[in-house]
């Protein structure tokens, strides 16, 4: 035996110092290899909209119906099983709703409580006794368990659940008990949650997401361009805070920086009110119109907006200079505005006129350079999300639990896209003076986002914050994946040829299967086996688009969360469950509120379409934890011959 392994195996005999130990381990590993796989969850582009992510994350995307189904059969009606699923989604609001109708709540009580029961054991038996356990409300952990768990010494075990179950009415705590058995089965149904990015902007409540996303149970995060630029705001980098702002005014979202982080606002518009008293500011108008905002708040919310994107502009013209290796000349536009004759050229040449031609803060010698009064605020608000501590818990989280890509049992995940060439290679893209593609250039992106919140060299510092930006909206950029992004020319231009912003070549490559396959292999997985899953373009399904490529090897997961973009998706979005008996996509319609939820008892999930049936229910044995285990279950067969050969001493 090799010097290295003798003191391998010595550490691991002071885990487990006897061979009773080490084979009670090799036992206990091994049983858990021939447990059916847990089932993964995988959403994508949330977008702020926390009520439709929170009621897709208690339905498990129908994975909790299905439950139901297997565990009742025809045994109870299609109307009992849905009561019954809302009961599991919505407990608090589904027994308040009950009681109203409801003449004899004790046998409704007992009748629910026992299918509750039913359910939790199904859904329990598929994990370890221990992994249940840690699962377990910590008020009814001991009663949970008993009821749970078979119990072959017990004769009678009709009577003995009977009165456990009594009891439970009897001294009135039925309703937290239903509560805490529906949160359990939430819980235990789906075993790991994958978030493919997105979870920022647009919608009202991404920092309600990220708070229940804090203390959920198992979890893994792609980051989106849009997380991103908000970790670019987090750290300070100007171009990505002034991103964030505008569009969170936008879209009428400015609680979410003002109530939901802290962040004052009052620098903005007081600068905003400032410059722009008198100029109606009639392009920058808020998306969607937000009701709750009054004539006053409206004028004023538009006059931030174009304080903001005009600072925006400023800002990208600076970087893109800086930086000519992003090849983001084209975001350098202030420059080709013509004041006199209220045009602007673009940097393809093009030559149109401006919708909006008032512009008192930008100096025509030195267009991109900020007046001393945008330094201020920038300076300020820059200063106001750096030292937002909740905003850096939640950044904390992205950085812990996410990252650009992850390849996770076989497949592969992330936000956007791989950078391809037209014939369907890997395209080399440039980065601070060195080339990588594929694998590497995702990995050599993730360094940088990191190093951008802990590098010490503030020389590192800075072109590491750039790279936030770059990968917010870089052409080359995986997240992005588009060739620009044309923020000024859909403010300023009416012409909406200059709108268009192209899609790299994986758009229309992801039917190749050559090409997919060779994307997977570069990430060291099967390509018989793997899937890649992405999300952030919006599925057409109006259009007739199928979120499913190249015959189920690429599934898409954005069909739209997003309220904003539900005119060209038709639907409230797909998400993607993995569970031990294959891969299935489920299209949502749009989320109405819990209330509604409660009392017309719609799942919204409107269907499920198997993308992969498992020709054999898949165990943890072939998943990439029961790989480890397997390994784990080597070494301790080592241990054991070690103490066998006397190689290594027992410590009884
Ligand atoms: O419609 P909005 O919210 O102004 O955003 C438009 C911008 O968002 C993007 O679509 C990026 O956001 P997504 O990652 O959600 O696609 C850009 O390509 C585009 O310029
Ligand atoms: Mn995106």
């Amino acid at each position: 035996m090799k010097t290295e392994e003798l003191r391998y195996l010595q550490r691991l005999a002071e885990l487990y110092p006897t061979i009773g130990k080490a084979s009670t381990e090799i036992i206990n590993l091994q049983s858990i290899l021939n447990l059916p796989k847990g089932t993964e969850h995988f959403l994508s582009d949330i977008h702020g909209e926390y009520e439709a992510f929170s009621h897709v994350l208690r339905n498990g995307s129908g994975a909790v119906r299905k439950k139901i189904d297997d565990v009742f059969g025809h045994t109870l009606s299609n109307s009992d099983k849905r009561s019954l699923a809302t009961l599991v989604y919505y407990p608090k609001e589904k027994i308040a709703y009950v009681k109203k109708k409801e003449s004899d709540m004790q046998n409704w009580y007992k009748i629910t409580l026992y299918r509750l029961i039913e359910v939790c054991k199904t859904t329990a038996s598929k994990y370890t006794r221990s992994k249940v356990r840690k699962a377990l409300p910590s008020d009814y952990a001991y009663v949970i368990e008993e009821l749970i768990t078979e119990k072959a010494e017990v004769l009678d075990k009709e009577a003995y659940y009977d009165s456990i179950v009594d009891t439970i009415i009897d001294i009135g705590r039925a309703e937290n008990f239903i509560i805490a058995l529906a949160e359990l089965i939430q819980r235990l149904v789906v075993d790991h949650l994958h978030v493919l990015g997105d979870i920022y902007d647009r919608g009202p409540g991404p920092h309600f997401i990220m708070d229940r996303l804090m203390d959920y149970h198992s979890l893994d995060i792609q980051w989106g361009n849009h997380d991103v630029v908000w970790m670019g705001a987090a750290v300070g980098q100007a171009a990505c805070m002034a991103t964030v702002i505008r569009n969170s005014i936008r879209y009428g979202n400015l609680d979410i920086l003002e109530d939901g982080y802290g962040i004052n606002m009052m620098p903005l518009a007081a600068f905003a009110m400032e410059v722009y008293g008198d100029d109606p500011c009639q392009v920058f108008e808020v998306h969607g119109n937000p009701s709750n905002y009054n004539a006053l708040e409206k004028e004023l919310s538009r006059k931030m907006h174009k304080a903001i994107s005009i600072i925006q502009f400023k800002l990208e013209g600076v970087l893109a200079k800086e930086h000519p290796d992003f090849h983001m000349e084209n975001r350098c536009v202030l420059e080709g505005i013509d004041p006199e004759k209220g045009t602007v050229q673009l940097p393809d040449g093009s030559v149109h006129n401006l919708l909006d031609t008032h512009f008192p803060t930008i100096d025509w010698e030195h267009p991109y350079e900020l007046t001393d009064r945008e330094k201020e605020v920038v300076e300020r608000l820059s200063s106001a999300f750096r030292n937002c501590e909740k905003l850096q818990n939640h950044m904390q989280l992205l950085l812990d639990k996410g990252g650009l890509y992850k390849t996770y049992n076989g497949n592969l995940l992330f936000h956007g896209s791989i950078p391809l060439n037209e014939d369907g290679t890997l395209k080399e893209v440039e980065i601070y003076g060195e080339t990588c593609k594929g694998k590497a250039l995702y990995d050599k992106l993730e360094a940088y986002v990191r190093k951008a919140f802990f590098t010490v060299d503030e020389k590192e510092k800075k072109a590491s914050q750039d790279i936030l930006w770059y990968i917010w909206a870089g052409p080359n950029s995986p997240l992005y994946g588009k060739d620009k992004m044309t923020t000024f020319e859909r403010y300023f231009i009416a012409d909406k040829e200059t709108h268009k912003e192209k899609k790299n070549a994986y758009y229309h490559l992801w039917e190749k299967e050559e090409v997919v396959n060779r994307m997977l292999e570069e990430f060291g997985l099967d390509p018989e086996e793997g899937h890649i899953i992405n999300g952030h373009v919006p599925v057409h399904q109006l259009e007739g688009e199928n979120p499913v490529k190249c015959d189920g090897k690429v599934i898409v997961i954005d069909g739209g969360f997003c309220e904003a973009y539900r005119n060209v998706t038709g639907i409230a979005g797909y998400t993607l469950v993995y569970s031990s008996y294959g891969l299935s996509l489920t299209a949502h319609e749009p989320f109405t509120s819990a209330e509604d939820a409660v009392e017309t008892e719609r799942d919204i999930v409107s269907n499920r379409v198997a993308v992969r049936y498992n020709p054999r229910r898949a165990l943890v044995g072939d998943t990439d934890n029961g790989k480890a285990l397997k390994e784990r279950i080597q070494e301790l067969k080592q241990l054991l011959d070690a103490y066998r050969k006397g190689v290594i001493k027992e410590k009884k």
